[in-house]
């Protein structure tokens, strides 16, 4: 078609294509225009007139041809061919009674008039059936949706009956966006059916539609205590693996932190102006992750602060300030960045001071902010990046209230301190745990402030109780998320359900520090004054040498296999084939071979004077331990289950032995046995009554190392 319009209309004759695209005002001039050309030709040429009937004819079946082709209604081609007939009966009459005489020139006239009017009407009518076409598929897009609907609405009416014995009345079905599944509004019947009734046969409903593994039907309130939403995931996103998403975009308190992803693909944010959080996770469920994850949404935040108590040898927060000390990272226009949190406390020292700053810091705010509490009509100290909030992320927090430690002990009632004063004063903090829940559970005080509560299941069921992480949620079972870094979130505006946080690889670490820096808010005025040189001076060398010394042997120091006979501990809290160092790790060495470097002569300021050096091989590398350290009725314990050599001891024992000095009790003795054997530091062997703990270097079959 193309072909035939260039060729006519390269052509030198009058213009007669029928190809070229009119509106009905160019339509008429070209007709009538090209009908008075060959006219006038035609008449000073002395042309048969014949031969303008055959043009005539010609451009008519043009014209129908290219409107065939183009699919045109049959009404527009007959106005077409009718234009063309006309017009070349206008031009057989004018070439014999000549074309420039008034009367051929006015009916020429009223013919491209009338021409006109009748190509304006044909387009408006092919403008009308163009859109009854799409309307018509529309219709049938919608009907075909719609019995879709309607099948997933019945099949669920008559689910819910057989499995849950209620009737429901299906009035909405939403396929999700992200084609991960669906979900209905139903109405209940009367007679006092509730939604929580569905909830809590999500695992039986979720067999009979027979979903696959990791999806599931979860029942959740609907519009009033008369309706339920039922989500139904039917692609298990759980299974992959999505990193942590690389648009590190500012974010704000007041909008909420992503914190993962839940089935349908959505994002799940958490709201901490007024909440605190409580994550759960044991060894290798992907906590350590996780945190990293929350402390990236933080450091992505305008309006947050963050500061880290970490007392396990920093793995969570010495990747977020090591290379910005280090200087090891510059913003774009080569300018050192600031740390991804605010303040790190490795040590039982700093995370006092840490948090007597931060109950200094919520009275002084509370005194000298009356003013902006009464202009803002509130009694929530307003957070801006002016006057930010401050996030205390403490790292198996949860065990330090737990624990029956004294120093410990102190350390807990500081840190409820701070979660009961300073709500309104804007500090709020996020727990970990390995998964002391019912002891920290049992907590009012966590219990009415960490409504935000994430429990990580990563395939772990022992000690995993969702119904206290989660009270009045019926239906998760740990078995739904087995994969790492997937689990269970619940928080005051989203129900408990299934999530899964992104992996947050080591170089994004390093990303979002360099992209944050010069986000981060300072201190305000008020706060810094009051928060004084303890908080002026945290970086200070003196104050950050626990860095250097909170280095756990690495593979890499133990040659490449692992071979060296000290102990290896972070191979052994993870699954990891022994041998393989994971990026986090790699990163780590190296940035604690430059802190080494930096800090070499500093003196360990937590070695007490006499202390013999901690073998280089052979032997316990107490400084993996140094977070226990800290803790010298640990350091005792740790030394009498040395002592007792191969014939090993028990907890009562120890805890006989400690408890004059220390206080101890046995409990908080089971504890530690608990976490040295799970860390391959203690062996248990014998069963029952007969069962001891025997220090791994007395072990009877030493397993080979990391
Ligand atoms: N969100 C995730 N998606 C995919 N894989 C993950 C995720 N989180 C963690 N993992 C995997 O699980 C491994 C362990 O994660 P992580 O170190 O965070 O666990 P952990 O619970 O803190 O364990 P540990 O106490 O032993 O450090 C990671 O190396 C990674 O391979």
């Amino acid at each position: 078609m193309a072909t035939t319009a260039t060729a006519n209309q390269n052509g030198s004759g009058p213009v007669l294509d029928w190809a070229a695209g009119h509106g009905p005002v160019t339509g008429a001039l070209s007709a009538t225009t090209g009908a008075f050309a060959v006219a006038t030709t035609g008449a000073a040429t002395h042309m048969p007139p014949g031969w303008a009937l055959a043009v005539g004819a010609a451009g008519a079946l043009g014209h129908t041809v290219a409107g065939l082709r183009a699919r045109n209604a049959g009404r527009t081609l007959a106005t077409r061919a009718a234009s063309w007939l006309v017009g070349a009966g206008w031009t057989t009459w004018a070439i014999t009674h000549g074309p420039l005489t008034w009367a051929a020139l006015g009916s020429l006239a009223t013919i491209g008039v009338g021409i006109g009017a009748a190509a304006r009407s044909t387009a408006l009518y092919e403008e009308a059936r163009e859109e009854e076409a799409i309307a018509a598929e529309q219709r049938q897009i919608a009907a075909e949706l719609s019995a879709e609907r309607r099948a997933i609405a019945a099949e669920w009416i008559d689910r819910i009956q057989r499995v849950c014995n209620i009737t429901v009345r299906v009035v909405g079905v939403e396929k999700w966006e992200t084609g991960t599944g669906y979900s209905l509004d139903a109405e209940l019947p009367p007679g006092g059916a509730t939604w929580n009734k569905i909830a809590a046969e999500s695992a039986r409903l979720s067999a009979d539609a027979r979903l696959p593994h990791g999806c599931t039907a979860t029942a959740s309130p609907g519009i009033h205590q008369g309706r339920v939403i039922i989500d139904v995931t039917t692609v298990n996103v759980l299974e992959q693996e999505r990193t942590y998403p690389a648009e590190y975009g500012p974010l704000s308190l007041h909008t909420g932190i992503p914190w993962g992803y839940r089935t349908n693909a959505e994002e799940i944010r958490a709201y901490l102006r007024e909440q605190c959080a409580l994550v759960v996770g044991p060894t290798g469920s992907g906590k350590t992750n996780m945190v990293h994850g929350i402390l990236a949404g933080f450091a992505r935040a305008e309006d947050i602060l963050t500061w880290v108590i970490d007392l396990n040898a920093g793995s969570a927060g010495l990747p977020w300030v090591l290379p910005a000390l280090n200087g090891e990272i510059k913003t774009g226009d080569g300018k050192p960045v600031r740390p991804g949190i605010d303040w790190l406390a490795g040590t039982f020292e700093e995370a006092v001071t840490m948090l007597d700053t931060a109950v200094t810091v919520a009275k002084q705010r509370k005194m000298g902010y009356q003013d902006l509490l009464a202009r803002h009509n509130t009694d929530l100290l307003p957070i801006s990046p002016q006057v930010p909030q401050i996030m205390l992320v403490i790292d198996e927090g949860a065990e330090i209230l737990a624990s029956g430690d004294r120093q410990m002990r102190k350390l807990a009632e500081k840190i409820l301190e701070v979660i009961r004063i300073a709500r309104a004063m804007g500090i709020r903090t996020v727990l970990t745990a390995l998964g002391a829940t019912g002891n920290v559970l049992g907590n009012l005080m966590i219990r009415r402030e960490a409504k935000v509560r994430v429990a990580l299941t990563g395939g772990e069921t022992e000690g995993m109780d969702l119904s206290k992480m989660f009270p009045g949620s019926r239906g998760l079972r740990v078995e739904q998320a087995p994969y790492k870094g997937s689990g269970f979130m619940g928080t005051p505006e989203s129900a408990a359900a299934l999530f899964k946080t992104w992996r947050i690889l080591p170089n994004q670490i390093r990303d979002i520090i360099a992209a944050t820096s010069d986000r981060h808010p300072r201190l305000d005025d008020l706060s810094a004054k009051a928060a004084g040189p303890a908080y002026a001076r945290r970086w200070d060398t003196e104050r950050t040498a626990w860095m250097r010394d909170h280095t756990p042997s690495t593979p890499a120091e133990a040659g490449p296999t692992g071979a060296g006979s000290g102990l290896n501990l972070s191979a052994l809290r993870t699954e990891r084939p022994t041998g393989q160092v994971s990026p986090e790790e790699e990163m780590l060495r190296q940035f604690r071979a430059q802190i080494d470097a930096q800090f070499a002569t500093a003196p360990d300021p937590t070695t007490p004077a006499g202390e013999p050096a901690p073998p280089a091989s052979g032997g316990l590398n107490l400084s993996a331990l140094r977070g226990e350290q800290d803790n010298p009725a640990q350091q005792a314990a740790l030394a009498l289950l040395l002592a007792a050599g191969p014939e090993g001891t028990g907890a009562s024992a120890i805890a006989r032995a400690l408890t004059d000095e220390y206080g101890t009790s046995r409990q908080t003795v089971v504890g530690w046995l608990r976490d040295w054997t799970r860390q391959g530091i203690a062996v248990r062997v014998g069963e029952g009554t007969k069962a001891r703990y025997v220090h791994r270097q007395h072990a009877p079959e030493q397993p080979p190392e990391g």
